[in-house]
Formats: structure tokens, C-alpha cells, sequence
């Protein structure tokens, strides 16, 4: 069974649920992002968006968890193969940074186009 391909599938599921707990527990920019999903989840729930607003707002808060969860992969990574300062780690790192920066653009332009009519 362990070495199965259900196997490694269960056991491959329960090292990306311990990932994910990792990032939870010792990224403060993913636990920061966690804080806004909640706010917003609360906002959705007080104005009572619809089926298809919480589509979008959930797909948006994936994607800019999953972007901040990579990005603190590669910074990780390159720390570890290049701890010393080095311009191709600062141009890898702006690059991975750069990427969660268009997710953020991403959320907060389908926030805006979910509650502006809400709010105003
Ligand atoms: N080893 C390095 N060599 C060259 N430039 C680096 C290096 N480490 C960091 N930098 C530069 O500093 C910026 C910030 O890097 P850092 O690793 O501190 O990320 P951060 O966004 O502050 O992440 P965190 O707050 O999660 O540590 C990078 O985008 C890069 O421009």
C-alpha cells in the first residue's frame, strides 16, 4: 500500500497539507493575506454578494495565497542554493515578487468591481 500509487498520492496530499500549514504558521505575509480573506469572507457575508461574486472573490483569494505561498518558495530556494548577495538572486526574487504584485492588482481590481456597487 505505501509504495502503491494511491499510496504516494495520500502521502504526497499530506506533505502539501503540511506545506500549507507552514505557510500559515511561519510566513507573516501569508497570515496577512489569510486576515484579508477573512475580512473579505465577513464583508461577502454582510453584504450578501452573490453566488458568482463569491466565485470570483474566492478564485481571487487563491490565487494571490498560491502566489504568495510560491514566491516564498523561490525566496527560500534562493536563499538556500545562494545565501551571499548576488544580482541574479535580487533579479530572481524581484521577478517571483513581481508575479504576487499582479495577483494583488488582480484582487483588488475584483474587490473593487464587487463591492464598489455594495458601497456606493
Ligand atoms: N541575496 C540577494 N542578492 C541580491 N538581492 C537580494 C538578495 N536578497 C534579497 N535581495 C533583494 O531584496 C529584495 C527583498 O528580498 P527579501 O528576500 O528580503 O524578500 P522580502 O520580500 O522582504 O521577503 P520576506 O519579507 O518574506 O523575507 C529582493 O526582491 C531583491 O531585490
Amino acid at each position: 500500500m505505501r509504495d502503491s500509487f494511491l499510496g504516494k498520492r495520500i502521502r504526497g496530499g499530506g506533505y502539501a497539507i503540511k506545506g500549507a500549514w507552514l505557510l500559515l504558521k511561519h510566513e507573516p505575509s501569508i497570515q496577512v493575506q489569510f486576515a484579508l480573506a477573512i475580512i473579505m469572507c465577513c464583508l461577502g457575508f454582510f453584504f450578501g454578494i452573490t453566488k458568482t461574486e463569491w466565485l470570483f472573490q474566492i478564485l481571487a483569494i487563491g490565487l494571490i495565497m498560491t502566489a504568495e505561498g510560491l514566491n516564498t518558495a523561490v525566496e527560500a530556494m534562493a536563499d538556500f542554493v545562494h545565501p551571499d548577495f548576488h544580482s541574479k538572486i535580487g533579479h530572481i526574487k524581484d521577478v517571483a515578487a513581481g508575479a504576487v504584485f499582479i495577483a494583488a492588482i488582480t484582487a483588488v481590481i475584483i474587490g473593487g468591481i464587487i463591492y464598489f456597487p455594495y458601497i456606493f
